[in-house]
């Protein structure tokens, strides 16, 4: 009936109609939202948001460049730019969804704790699900509780604490750098192998050994077909991973054929262990427990489910392994800059475990690292200036507020809509002068020492709540272990930036941050 009409109109008035039942419709649409935002907001008590001008049709001149500067590495930089630290909270509109963006200390203690239950990873899981499936890093509510339950006791200080494990693998990292013979080579690239030899040891029970290469006079030992060449599908996969993630609900777009390929890879290898893992008598999996910590064989402790368990160690590996490479990355790249906390880092380590012929190795534990000051007060400010996870969302399950945003001075509750996504810039939050004064800017380690400074939710490397990250004091241990070794073996660094002039450098936003241009430094005895 209503069609007949619509057609006996357009027939008419002319082709112009339909255009014009387009517009009307719009109108009317545009109106209920209207009244539908002002209704709910009124009721929960929250002012209207302020808006960033838009650029380009549904600021899509905004979300092209951002694409742009993800790839050449000045992403990080830009947002800040947007940012200026005044405007904490602000609405975008990308490709006609509302993002609500945020950088206020309040509003991440509610979105993370205080209303951890209002939000939720939403689309996060369709995004990874190809290579990760289900699995801590991946779910929401009763799963993500379960993962969190089986998982936390393998996180626990006595089971975290061998450091002992990380150094054959140092030893391999020591030979790539004397190879060189005191000239620059690219640290970065070494250390993201490093941390895939330590984390397949660790969660799997034997190490892909990726530094191991002719160059050195090592070789790999291989287990099966197929092995080596985890390394580079892991890598690839966690690209397009990252894609997906940066494509919101548009995702399904990015799913190419080298994609499924190399996930395939990865899952073959997990199946290898977890199936060997499975195959193992009980006697052997109490044996392996007592000689070393193996993550695998604790979790099939709890669970003979396979799927779950190549699920959830692929999603630790995700967790956990990029963000100490990155970690250790921006340490040697502060260090490379700056004599004077290099001298000062020497001088602590050296005094604690000495260096070179006399280095005390076995002194450095989890227990004597954690009384290393100023190592921990580097360690924090490379956090602070480079945090591993820079940029990261939520979504509302429910309309809701948060604390602050709202009204003409940003300091009312803001309306949060169901459904719409909540940006929040760590990274922003870490350089704003409001919480870390006029020298926010500055890499100054020495801030951690004054006794006034105490950042609250404005320091959050490791994310806060319910959700904050596992493997933070393991993360933490292998970083300060990985930096006393090389500053015992090493007294000396020279920094050879291929681009000296970008300070802050260029940063690489995948999942976690890497230097764009790699990290060139000399280090000699
Ligand atoms: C410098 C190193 C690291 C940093 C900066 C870091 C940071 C983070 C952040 C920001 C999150 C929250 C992600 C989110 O909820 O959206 C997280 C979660 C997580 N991290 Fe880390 N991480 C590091 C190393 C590690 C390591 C080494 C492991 C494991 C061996 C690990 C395991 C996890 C796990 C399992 C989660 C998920 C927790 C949950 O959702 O309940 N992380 N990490």
């Amino acid at each position: 009936m209503l069609f007949d009409k619509i057609q006996a109109a357009a027939t008419e008035h002319g082709s112009l109609f339909y255009v014009e039942l387009v517009a009307f419709v719009a109108a009317l649409y545009t109106l209920y939202r209207t009244v539908k935002i002002y209704v709910l907001r009124t009721r929960l008590g929250a002012e209207p948001v302020a808006w960033i001008p838009e650029s380009g049709w549904f600021n899509s001149r905004k979300a092209l460049m951002m694409f742009r500067l993800k790839r050449d590495g000045g992403l990080v930089e830009y947002l800040w730019g947007i940012w200026k630290g005044d405007d904490e909270n602000f609405n975008v509109r990308i490709g006609g969804d509302t993002l609500f963006v945020t950088s206020d200390p309040d509003n991440l203690k509610a979105l993370l704790a205080t209303q951890f239950n209002d939000f939720a990873l939403g689309v996060r899981h369709a995004h990874f699900k190809p290579l990760l499936g289900d699995g801590i890093f991946t779910l929401d509510y009763s799963g993500w509780k379960q993962s969190r339950a089986l998982l936390r006791p393998n996180f626990s200080r006595e089971k975290i604490g061998h450091t002992h494990m990380l150094e054959d693998h140092l030893q391999r990292l020591f030979k790539h750098i004397r190879k060189h013979h005191g000239e620059k080579f690219n640290l970065q690239e070494l250390f993201f192998r490093f941390t895939v030899d330590t984390a397949t040891e660790f969660l799997f029970g034997n190490s892909v050994e990726g530094l191991a290469d002719e160059t050195i006079g090592e070789y790999p030992t291989a287990l099966f077909e197929g092995q080596f060449e985890f390394y580079d599908a892991f890598n690839t996969s966690q690209e397009v991973l990252s894609s997906r993630a940066w494509l919101q609900k548009w995702y399904w777009i990015m799913n190419p054929p080298y994609f499924r390929r190399c996930n395939k890879i990865v899952h073959n290898f997990a199946d290898f262990y977890v199936q060997k893992a499975l195959n193992m008598p009980q006697e052997e999996l109490e044996k392996k427990s007592e000689d070393g910590y193996v993550f695998l064989y604790e979790l099939v402790k709890e669970t003979k489910n396979p799927r779950l368990l190549r699920d959830q160690l692929l999603n630790i590996m995700i967790a956990g392994r990029d963000t100490t490479a990155g970690l250790m990355s921006f340490t040697f790249y502060e260090l490379s800059k700056r004599p004077d906390v290099w001298a000062k880092l020497k001088e602590e380590i050296y005094e604690k475990f000495g260096s070179g012929k006399d280095a005390r190795v076995e002194d450095i534990t989890f227990e004597t690292l954690k009384k290393c000051t100023y190592l921990k007060f580097l360690i924090n400010e490379v956090l602070r200036m480079y945090p591993s996870v820079p940029i990261n969302y939520r979504f509302a399950n429910k309309h809701t507020t948060l604390p602050r945003g709202g009204g003409d001075d940003g300091s009312k509750p803001a309306f949060i809509e169901k459904g719409s996504c909540i940006g929040y810039l760590v990274s922003a939050m870490h350089r704003n002068p409001k919480y870390y004064g006029a020298d926010s800017h500055e890499f100054k380690p020495e801030r951690w020492a004054d006794k006034d400074l105490k950042p609250g939710w404005a320091y959050l490397p490791f994310n806060g709540g319910p959700r904050i990250c596992l493997g933070q004091q393991f993360a933490i241990t292998e970083a300060s272990y990985v930096i006393a070794r090389l500053v015992q073996e090493f007294p000396n660094i020279f920094d050879h930036d291929p681009e000296p002039a970008n300070y802050p450098p260029r940063i690489i936003a995948q999942l976690t941050n890497s230097l764009a241009t790699g990290l060139w430094v000399s280090l000699s005895d």
